[in-house]
């Protein structure tokens, strides 16, 4: 019999999972899976859980909670021999991951792909000994996804992080930097730069326009240094994805990237905290199996 292993972070988003998790088993169960599940009780425990899962062989890994158990869950099987399928409830507040495959929080819907979806090999990223599934990235506003506090996050959703990056504005400094992109380098001073493996991004649909999951490569995106109110205005074109074309902004593609900053510079991996600057970024073609909606999806390019 097929066995899937449910981790959910009952902390997550608006802490709706464990009201859900009576109906996800008994699905996992219909479908013709022994499910068991593991709530997550702090840091790094989803990783754990995700490792044990690999090594008790289940076929399916879920990872349910906001896009910080989804990295923790592919930390935790993608150094493993034996990697299972993995799938996702969003249950966070961000949600950018989900959104990218276009599943929806809705946990029937969630639950209909985890049962009946598509299986595709994605691309992961790794930087040192970590690995990402949606972004890496330093300056001084990435910072903020990790310095606003899961309380404000469950009484006040996405809201919580606009309100905290208004906060880091006055605060943004420029950074010099050397950053080697598949042979080629960029030098100077930069606002931020953003390592991409996703188009969807701090609930920013078009940051990243041509990032597939499945093409080996990462969408690097560089904000040279400007003033405040072009921070803002690009923020604000960000939005509809015409920032691209800003002559401020270098976007390009690239499957190996390296960082130099010559100050003190935080990396921001999938929202979490990452470390100190320099590091090298590695796209690992196809590394993980996933389940994903049947239908055909904007972040899949069709290689065949
Ligand atoms: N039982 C728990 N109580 C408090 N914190 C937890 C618990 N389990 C895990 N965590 C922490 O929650 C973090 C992940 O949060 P997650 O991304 O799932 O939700 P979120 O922060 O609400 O959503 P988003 O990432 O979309 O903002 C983990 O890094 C871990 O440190």
């Amino acid at each position: 019999m097929k066995r899937a292993r449910l981790i959910y972070n009952p902390s997550s988003g608006r802490e709706q999972m464990k009201k859900h998790l009576p109906y996800v088993l008994d699905r996992l169960e219909q479908a013709g899976y022994e499910a068991s599940a593991h709530a997550t009780t702090g840091k790094d425990c989803a990783k754990r859980a995700a490792r044990t899962a690999c090594e008790r062989n289940f076929d399916l890994v879920i990872a349910a909670g906001g896009d910080g158990t989804i990295n923790e869950v592919v930390n935790g099987i993608a150094e493993q021999e034996y990697r299972p399928s993995l799938g996702i409830i969003p249950a966070g507040t961000t949600n950018d991951f989900a959104r990218a495959l276009h599943i929806p929080k809705d946990i029937v819907e969630a639950c209909d792909i985890l049962c009946d979806g598509r299986l595709q090999q994605i691309d992961i990223g790794k930087v040192g000994n970590q690995y990402f599934i949606n972004i890496a990235g330093a300056g001084t506003l990435t910072e903020l996804t990790y310095e606003v506090p899961s309380k404000l996050k469950t009484m006040m959703g996405q809201v919580a992080y606009y309100v905290k990056g208004i906060e880091k504005l006055p605060r943004i400094r420029p950074s010099r930097v050397t950053i080697e992109y598949d042979g080629k380098w960029f030098e100077g001073e930069i606002m931020l730069f953003l390592v991409s493996n996703t188009n969807s991004v701090g609930g920013f649909e078009k940051l990243a326009p041509n990032a597939y999951l499945n093409d080996g490569m990462f969408d690097l995106l560089i904000l040279k240094k400007t003033n405040l109110a072009d921070v803002v205005r690009l923020v604000s074109s960000a939005l509809r994805g015409d920032h691209i074309f800003d002559e401020r902004v270098i976007y390009v593609q690239a499957s190996r990237i390296k960082v130099h900053a010559e100050q003190e510079l935080h990396l921001n991996v999938d929202g979490e905290y990452g470390g100190e600057l320099p590091g090298e970024l590695v796209n690992l073609h196809n590394h993980i199996q996933m389940r994903v909606p049947n239908k055909t999806l904007p972040c899949f390019q069709d290689l065949y």
